[in-house]
């Protein structure tokens, strides 16, 4: 019989050590995904625009997949819910931010906000960016200058309309949002196109996937060029900004009491390479952010003229035809509202947020590495059927009964972000996307050139940090104000 006893307790312990051994290999489970192959991982199923084909391999693999790009182990997120357990469950613990080499470049080392590690550094430069630059009460300082920059291109565009030409909208539109950050953050705009230039390259370069990154020790051989345009930018950029810091701290103390953001962010002690990334952060992720979010939705409302009828009828009943757009109409415009939230589902401006993990982690029951890269893809989340009722059509009147805030509240819909690294500037950017929409529209007919019909017009993306359209929007303008 004692042989028997022992079996049983050998039995016992040998199940007990199985099951525990079993757990931890649970524990260790990396989410489903694809196979790759080595050094270069599953990089090759990666075409033009990763975010569509990161969507169509999700469903397979399901919303939370994992990958190896080259030799990076990375995590892509898209659905809402899984979004909501990474960032809003372990907000913390997907902090980070992945490096990249142009970013890096660019950042001055990572001495800015967007690229910054997540640590005291970013605490520190975050908390005085939140507390003294994107304040209420200073960006209600600019409303008299953001008012006199959006007539100056209603103006501009008028002389346009009178002459029937061609008119590249896009590109109006960007040198409108670069000037009004230009007078926020220096206190003056930039006429210099060599600068103008530099910003236009700056985005062009964050938003372009480095093979290095992935594959880091090739990166010394810059095969694709970008290192050393990122070095050529940082350079213009660099001289610019020394003479502007130069400047301000010759200027006398009356004269510095303006308020810009420059003012503000010396007067904060940081040192000057702090300072310069920073700024490098506010221009380019306020440009190029709001800009594509502005060129999506008039495209869109071209594609439906139905919608846009709906909005300039809005505009005159709260506005009234040949009146200027005020900030403070904004909120009465509920239509217009609708479908800047629908431009943002369909076309999130960061198609794929990147974040990085820096710990280990469990979510869903899936082992989260250490260093991990995190790719939420905002693009996908737009489009999930089990959220959205026909999610490929464009369709403002879906937020009629939907109570759904863009803020980062709902998980259904955050184009800035979610938790403790949202997007800063999003008070500033709903404004300006808001505003410049609201004037256009209300001041002009927009035509496409060439007989396009409405349900021609291109739509191409092209895919970057942010997804901007492949070619500028170029529409022929007709004055719908009476003289
Ligand atoms: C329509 C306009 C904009 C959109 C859709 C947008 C979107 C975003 C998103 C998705 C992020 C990443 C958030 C996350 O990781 O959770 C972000 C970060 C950031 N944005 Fe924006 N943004 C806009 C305008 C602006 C403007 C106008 C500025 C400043 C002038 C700005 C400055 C920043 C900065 C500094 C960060 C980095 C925050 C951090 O890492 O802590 N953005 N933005």
């Amino acid at each position: 019989m004692a042989w028997v006893s022992a079996f049983i307790v050998i039995s016992i312990l040998l199940a007990f050590l199985l099951n525990s051994w079993l757990s931890k290999m649970n524990i260790k489970k990396l989410p489903p995904g694809p196979k790759g192959f080595p050094i270069i991982g599953t990089i090759h199923l990666l075409k033009k625009l990763v975010h569509r084909d990161l969507h169509h391999l999700s469903q397979l693999y399901g919303p939370i997949m994992h990958m190896k790009l080259g030799l990076k182990s990375t995590i892509i997120v898209s659905s809402s819910h899984a979004a909501e357990l990474f960032l809003k469950a372990h907000d913390p613990v997907f902090a980070g931010r992945p490096v990249r080499l142009t970013f890096n470049q660019l950042s001055y080392h990572q001495k800015n906000i967007a690229f910054a590690q997540y640590g005291p550094y970013w605490r520190n430069m975050r908390k005085i960016c939140i507390l003294q630059l994107f304040t209420t009460l200073k960006m209600n300082s600019f409303t008299s200058m953001r008012r006199e920059e959006v007539g100056l291109l209603i103006d501009h565009l008028q002389e346009a309309a009178k002459m029937h030409g061609v008119v590249d909208l896009s590109s109006q539109i960007s040198s409108f949002i670069a000037d009004v950050i230009c007078r926020m953050v220096f206190g003056r705009k930039f006429v210099e196109e060599e600068f103008k230039a530099s910003i236009h390259e700056a985005t062009l370069l964050v938003g372009a996937p480095d093979l290095g990154d992935f594959i880091p020790f090739i990166s010394m051989l810059d095969l694709q060029g970008l290192g050393r345009r990122a070095k050529g930018v940082t350079k213009v950029f660099d001289g610019f900004l020394d003479m502007i810091i130069k400047q301000h701290l010759e200027s006398n103390d009356e004269n510095r009491t303006k308020g810009c953001f420059l003012d503000v962010l010396l007067d904060s002690k940081i040192d000057h390479s702090s300072i310069k990334g920073v700024i490098m952060d506010l221009i380019i992720g306020g440009v190029d952010s709001s800009r594509t979010t502005i060129d999506w939705a008039l495209s869109e409302l071209i594609k439906h003229p139905h919608t846009m009828k709906k909005v300039q009828k809005e505009l005159e009943n709260v506005v009234g035809l040949g009146k200027m757009v005020e900030e403070s109409d904004l909120r009465e415009l509920k239509y217009l509202e609708m479908v800047i939230k629908e431009t943002f589902r369909m076309h999130p401006p960061i198609p794929l947020i990147p974040r990085k993990c820096i710990e280990d982690c469990i979510v869903n029951g899936y082992h989260i590495p250490k260093n991990s890269e995190v790719l939420i893809n905002e693009w996908a989340i737009g489009r999930d059927p089990c959220v959205w009722f026909d999610p490929l059509t464009f369709f403002p009147e879906r937020f009629a009964n939907r109570k759904m805030d863009t803020r980062g509240k709902d998980f259904q819909l955050h184009p800035f972000g979610y938790g403790c690294r949202n997007c800063p500037g999003m008070q500033l950017g709903l404004v300006l996307v808001q505003l410049v929409v609201a004037q256009l529209v209300h001041w002009f007919d927009l035509e496409l050139p060439n007989g396009i019909s409405p349900s021609e017009l291109d739509m191409t993306e092209q895919f970057g940090l942010t997804c901007t359209r492949a070619h500028n929007l170029r529409v022929i303008l007709v004055r719908r104000a009476p003289n």
